[in-house]
């Protein structure tokens, strides 16, 4: 031990050599092949002192390359295979099965007196571990004979530095709350030649089977940053031995291990920062992932937490669910091979390893390591799209899964990491996504009921509430109460306990029961539950007089925002306009509003325009004001977007009243248009609709024509609305292509209207990254705008960061995003993930 202390004092080739531990003796005893026989006498009471200063001789060298005598050579190779044997004791003492040497010889390649063996079980490997061993050996002695280590030194200097292995996994762990991933990658292969020539690898790990220091010197001189060492291979001493030298060199140690024993060992060695479990059984090379899981229960994973040491799953990863596996055992780094050697765009592999997790967070990592220059501004900003993404909400696997690691986490981060769980439990349930895994997760709060209290149950509510705003998905919610306590049943039966409570809780249970109902109404739900409801509501009339009327017009108003079952309010209607003659003028305002926000919602456009055809028929009595009526209408039809045929052939014979009506009917032509820019979202109908006008994409851009041709006579406002059409067209997204084909004519132009132009460009494709649109095409520009981030600097990554929070907003399948980013990454994932 001493001699490694003053390993450190002294530059570490020359200190090495003079005074290493006892071990190392045997080590380099063992492959060294060109010692004086006078040194190995020795070598049991201070052999290490004499061998390493002869190593260092450049004497020493003339008798390795050519030796003088074929007998000493002979009896140093019977000794360096005694030493093997001394070794292999050691080793079966620490429960290690890999002999070093052959027992009953030196293996065939031998010359000499060992030429002759024949093969038994003394001299055959035992398993597919101990024969590479027996190969490594052999390999090991011949490339020392051709480069001493004295040499290798000299090599060092000219290596490149190294990098912080284990710093690299904290922190890639720490930034994505994912183990980081360690990949087997390939500059080249000898068959294929160069694979990638931008190779830059993160820090690397020589991935070896080391049975000698020799090797480490060599794995440094070649630019190696860690070295793996195979505690079914090694004793604790060369273990112990070997971290020494690497930390010499400033390399990082991965100690493997396959068993109990082996961690028991390697928890039992100073100095250990990092310990794979490899679930690649070496022997007889058979994977069972549960290896890992089990090693790191109890207090052997007790023990690593409180040595802060970083355990590595080794082999056999293949899918997110492994990952997450290993994971949750208490893995913060994987080891992967076969899944990333076979692809041969690594992007794909690490996606398809860590799923669609992998692009959210390796967006997070991108910011993570802008984290140190940004601050906390940055994280802020992280939460921001978590909360984004949960207002869409996509995948509600990955978000569940992030739930639960926050949960895990509780404990340490407390309330304020539990009140963010909270939000984005309240965002997710504005979204809607996977119900299965919210009434899940409803019905769990409720199991909870009894322990929380009242403010779990407040919670409940509040998701309730949510719920009912965002879904839109009629047959979710539906199949979604169904689900929970069949048809019907279960909201109603809420709304009963609820009414249960209303003698103490009083009259604010009963607001809240009247705001689910509001609420359920607007998304839209179930209408046949809502009219029944309402039914029951009006056998109640007579009791509950007015009020209950009351409540009665806002469901359905409310009813007519969202959209519904059109026949069933129409029929609804038709009621109505029996009573119209008692009701009077009232009745029918409301009638009128009822239509106002049907044709914000949209549905069955057939009989609103039906409807529509009735009042024009009144027109003559109504004058006016009912043709205002009208028209209000259409406006809003145009926000909701309905059919498109029935407005497009509105618009024909608005424009062939055009004549007639003057600038103001053209005014209102405009309105329809960009009123219909605000609405559609569904390209679908949109480019049906133009294609329907004019075939395809020719409509709108003529109309564009059209007014451009204005411009003169109206000036800059037309030209501006021309601008806002193009802008909110952008908002619900549209044909891409088309947009993207306008994009580039206003890059042609970019020259003449100058930089307000680009802006533009700019604002709609924000715009666009709200929608969502054709990723590939946004894909493609985003990589546009990275192949200028040298020449336009930190603006343009600012902006990329826009449109990613902006798509955070839009989307909320987070598969199109992954495969994004996946796209655009490809290679340059797999350094981030390092
Ligand atoms: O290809 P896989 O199953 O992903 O495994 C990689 C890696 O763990 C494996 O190559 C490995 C880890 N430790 C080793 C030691 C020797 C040989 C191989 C290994």
């Amino acid at each position: 031990m001493e001699g490694l202390v003053s390993l450190k004092t002294t530059p570490p080739g020359l200190s090495f050599q003079a005074s290493p531990p006892p071990t190392s003796a045997i080590k380099f005893l063992l492959v060294r092949r060109s010692l004086p026989a006078s040194s190995m006498g020795t070598r049991r009471r201070n052999g290490v002192v004499s061998i390493r200063a002869q190593q260092s001789e450049t004497k020493d060298e003339s008798a390795t390359v050519s030796p003088a005598n074929g007998d000493v050579e002979t009896a140093l190779k019977v000794k360096e295979w005694e030493v093997g044997m001394f070794h292999n004791e050691v080793a079966a003492t620490q429960g290690i099965r890999i002999r070093r040497r052959p027992p009953t010889g030196p293996p065939q390649h031998y010359v000499g007196p060992f030429e002759f063996r024949i093969q038994s079980e003394g001299n055959t490997p035992r398993n597919i571990l101990e024969e590479i061993i027996w190969h490594k050996d052999v390999e090991v002695a011949q490339l020392k004979e051709r480069r001493p280590l004295f040499r290798l030194k000299n090599a060092l200097d000219s290596a490149p530095p190294t990098k912080d292995f284990v710093g690299a996994l904290r922190a890639a762990y720490q930034r994505t709350g994912l183990p980081g991933l360690i990949a087997e990658v390939k500059k080249a292969s000898p068959s294929r030649g160069i694979l990638r020539e931008d190779f830059d690898p993160c820090p690397l790990l020589c991935k070896e089977f080391i049975v000698d220091a020799w090797q480490i010197y060599y794995a440094r001189t070649k630019g190696a940053d860690a070295i793996l060492l195979i505690a079914a291979v090694l004793p604790d001493l060369d273990i112990k031995y070997m971290i020494k030298i690497c930390k010499m060199l400033g390399l990082a140690t991965l100690v493997e291990v396959h068993n109990e024993r082996e961690m028991d060992r390697v928890l039992g060695i100073e100095g250990v920062e990092l310990i794979g479990i490899n679930n690649r059984n070496l022997e007889t090379f058979e994977v069972d992932i549960s290896n890992t899981k089990k090693l790191l229960e109890g207090e052997r994973g007790q023990k690593i937490r409180e040595k802060d040491i970083i355990v590595v799953g080794e082999s056999g990863l293949f899918t997110p669910d492994d990952i997450a596996y290993v994971q949750e055992a208490g893995v913060k780094a994987v080891l992967v091979g076969e899944s990333m050697v076979k692809q041969s765009d690594p992007g794909k592999g690490i996606a398809g390893l860590f799923g669609n997790v992998v692009w959210l967070s390796s967006l997070l990592m991108d910011m993570t390591y802008e984290r140190s220059s940004h601050g906390y501004e940055r994280w802020e900003l992280n939460q921001s799209i978590l909360l984004n993404l949960s207002y869409g909400l996509g995948n509600v696997v990955w978000l569940s899964s992030l739930l639960m690691d926050m949960t895990y986490e509780r404990s340490s981060h407390g309330y304020e990491r539990w009140e963010l769980n909270q939000s984005i439990l309240l965002n997710l349930s504005y979204g809607l996504g996977n119900v299965v895994w919210l009434s899940s997760f409803l019905m769990d709060m409720t199991y909870e009921r009894s322990s929380h209290g009242y403010e779990r149950w407040e919670l409940n509510q509040s998701i309730l509430l949510n719920l009912s705003y965002g879904l839109g998905n009629v047959v979710w919610l539906s199949s979604f109460l169904m689900d929970m306590r069949g048809n019907v049943v279960w909201l109603s039966s809420l709304l009963m306990d609820m009414t249960y409570e209303r003698s103490s809780h009083g009259y604010e249970r009963w607001e809240l029961n009247q705001s689910i109902l509001l609420n359920l109404s607007y998304g839209l739900g179930n209408v046949v539950w809502l009219s029944s409801f309402l039914m029951d509501m009006t056998y109640e009339r007579s009791s509950h007089g007015y009020e209950r009327r009351e409540l009665n017009q806002s469901i359905l108003l409310n009813l007519s925002y969202g959209l519904g079952n059109v026949v069933w309010l129409s029929s609804f209607l038709m009621d109505m306009t029996y009573e119209r003659s008692s009701h009077g003028y009232e009745r029918w305002e409301l009638n009128q509003s009822i239509l106002l926000n049907l044709s914000y919602g949209l549905g069955n456009v057939v009989w609103l325009s039906s409807f529509l055809m009735d009042m024009t028929y009144e027109r003559s009595s109504h004058g006016y004001e009912r043709w205002e009526l009208n028209q209000s209408i259409l406006l809003n039809l145009s926000y909701g977007l309905g059919n498109v045929v029935w407005l497009s052939s509105f618009l024909m014979d608005m424009t062939y009243e055009r004549s007639s009506h003057g600038y103001e009917r053209w005014e209102l032509n405009q309105s329809i248009l960009l009123n219909l820019s605000y609405g559609l979202g569904n390209v679908v109908w949109l480019s049906s609709f133009l294609m329907d006008m004019r075939g395809n994409v020719v409509w709108l851009s003529s109309l564009l024509m059209d007014m451009t041709y204005e411009r003169s006579s109206h000036g800059y406002e037309r030209w501006e609305l021309n601008q806002s059409i193009l802008l909110n067209l952008s908002y619900g997204l549209g044909n891409v292509v088309w947009l993207s084909s306008f994009l580039m004519d206003m890059t042609y132009e970019r020259s003449s209207h100058g930089y307000e132009r680009w802006e533009l460009n700019q604002s709609i494709l924000l715009n666009l990254s709200y929608g969502l649109g054709n990723v590939v095409w946004l894909s493609s520009f985003l990589m546009d705008m990275t192949y200028e981030r040298s020449s336009h600097g930190y603006e343009r990554w600012e902006l990329n960061q826009s449109i990613l929070l902006n798509l955070s907003y839009g989307i909320g399948n987070i598969v199109w995003l992954s495969s994004l980013l996946m796209d655009m990454r490809g290679g340059s994932l797999i350094n981030q993930f390092c």
